[in-house]
């Protein structure tokens, strides 16, 4: 059995119920053949074994009050996966479904991630299994505090640093901030990024990664002499990536057709109007149903999964992983679609990765197209550092620039590594060598 199936084989028996997180190293350690073969030092210094098991993993009891005086308890989790390159750097997800599995692949992805933004942040990821949906604003603020309350003693500035994901926006970040300093004393607030902008936080945060995800996207086409300018373009989701991410591709010229959420998906030909979402999800956070109460010339469709059966040129699955299959990806290219950016961490599955790229489709990873996000939280850590705050062009301008260098990193790589073409050889490639040297030089920790 050669090295890569071996580790594979450790994680399978270690983990083998948590399935998400054996898939991304799958897909991962799978891609890195061309450059273990190059390093067969790596191999001796069990890179890969040490790669694949998280530093500390932190699973703690977060129990709170609802507003009817009944006892919750909640389960939290905080992964601190590799801390070679910089402090631990990643989300907190409050979603029904979180488990550890789910954690310690976001925590897996946010290594490599982390690595090609040039920045000095490590991997980590956390959350819990709590539902924010259907909670008064207190209920909200009880459960943050109460997560926070046991979380705080790992956190710190050079620790770990947590930000938002799915279900943890500026309101979560801003009951974590106040509980943490509350119990410092402290105002430490490069512990936290996503921050409201009256207390530290980072102008186009908020827009970072769908932005960013645009960016990444136009390099591709770029490449490949092509632009966004009258494509046809289908994103999945309505949350802060999906709302970004269309309005970044509106303004690049492309005709955004349809978006969706975790019930259905609308579709309105003649282009999504960005601000009647806004005020659904951002601001009354409702159903994305709602839509064609504004827009009656818009079709709902109560069916998520459909989205994907849509004809279009650029898909951006942009809610939640797993969510294009292989007979997604089948259906979207039989329809003509030939970009596909994944602003979503894994959102497809590792077939449907493999048929995007036997296909020729170009494919944009999310590990190197959404790590603007990421990458403009080390912006904020940086701001508040220097207790100063850059202008909203500032900081768009040096997220546009590491995005553009992403791409040459991630493209430079597969060609060097014998797969041009292959963004995700590409981003898993380069995101590693630079982890594998430092875990090289930092000796057996
Ligand atoms: N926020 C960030 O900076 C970054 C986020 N990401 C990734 O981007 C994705 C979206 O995150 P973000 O926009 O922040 O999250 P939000 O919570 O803002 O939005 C999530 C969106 O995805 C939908 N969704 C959630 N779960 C599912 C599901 N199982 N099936 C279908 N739709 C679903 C939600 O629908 P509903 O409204 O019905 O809940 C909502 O529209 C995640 O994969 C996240 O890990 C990656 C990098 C950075
Ligand atoms: O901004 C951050 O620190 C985290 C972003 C994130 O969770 C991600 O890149 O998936």
């Amino acid at each position: 059995m050669d090295y890569i199936q071996k580790v594979i084989e450790i994680a399978k028996n270690n983990d083998s119920s948590q399935p998400e997180f054996i898939q991304a190293v799958e897909e991962v350690l799978l891609s890195l053949k061309p450059a273990l073969d190059r390093h067969p030092e790596y191999e001796e210094n069990k890179i890969l074994e040490r790669l694949i098991e998280p530093e500390r993993q932190i699973i703690f009891r977060v129990p709170w009050l609802d507003d009817n005086g009944q006892i919750q308890v909640n389960r939290g989790f905080r992964v601190q996966f590799n801390s070679a390159i910089g402090p631990y750097k990643g989300g907190l997800r409050f979603h029904p479904s979180v488990n550890l599995g789910i954690i310690k692949f976001l925590g897996f992805e946010q290594i490599l991630k982390n690595s090609l933004t040039g920045l000095s942040i490590g991997g980590g990821k956390g959350g819990s299994n709590f539902d924010p949906k259907g909670k008064s604003e207190k209920e909200i603020m009880k459960f943050c505090q109460s997560f926070i309350t046991e979380l705080y003693r790992h956190l710190g500035q050079s620790v770990d640093v947590p930000a938002g994901d799915i279900g943890v926006g500026a309101r979560e970040i801003g009951y974590l901030f106040g509980q943490y300093k509350r119990i410092k004393n402290e105002f430490e607030a490069g512990v936290l990024t996503g921050k409201g902008l009256k207390y530290g936080g980072s102008l186009a945060r908020k827009e970072a990664t769908g932005f960013g995800l645009i960016y990444f996207v136009r390099e591709m086409l770029k490449a490949n002499n092509d632009s966004f300018e009258n494509k046809t373009v289908i994103i999945s989701g309505s949350g802060n990536v999906a709302i970004y991410a269309c309005m970044k591709a509106q303004e690049y010229g492309a005709n955004v057709v349809a978006m969706s959420d975790s019930k259905g998906y609308i579709f309105d030909p003649d282009g999504i109007k960005i601000d009647t979402v806004q005020q659904i999800k951002e601001v009354e956070r409702k159903r994305i149903s709602e839509y064609v109460k504004y827009h009656p010339e818009a079709e709902y469709v109560d069916n998520q999964r459909k989205l994907w059966d849509l004809k279009c040129d650029i898909a951006l699955p942009c809610a939640a992983q797993n969510d294009i299959h292989l007979e997604n990806a089948e259906k979207l290219v039989e329809n003509g679609c030939f970009v596909i950016g994944e602003g979503a961490n894994m959102p497809c599955t590792n077939e449907a990765m493999s048929y995007f790229l036997e296909k020729n489709i170009l494919l944009a990873p999310a590990k190197a197209a959404n790590a603007g996000g990421v990458a403009t939280s080390a912006l904020e850590m940086a701001q508040n550092s220097m207790r100063l705050s850059w202008t909203f062009e500032e900081v768009n301008k040096k997220l546009d620039e590491i995005m553009v260098n992403i791409f040459k990193e991630v493209s430079e790589a597969a060609e060097e590594y014998g797969v041009p073409g292959n963004y995700v050889a590409g981003a898993n490639i380069a995101g590693f060598i630079k982890v594998a040297e430092a875990m090289m030089s930092l000796g057996i920790v």
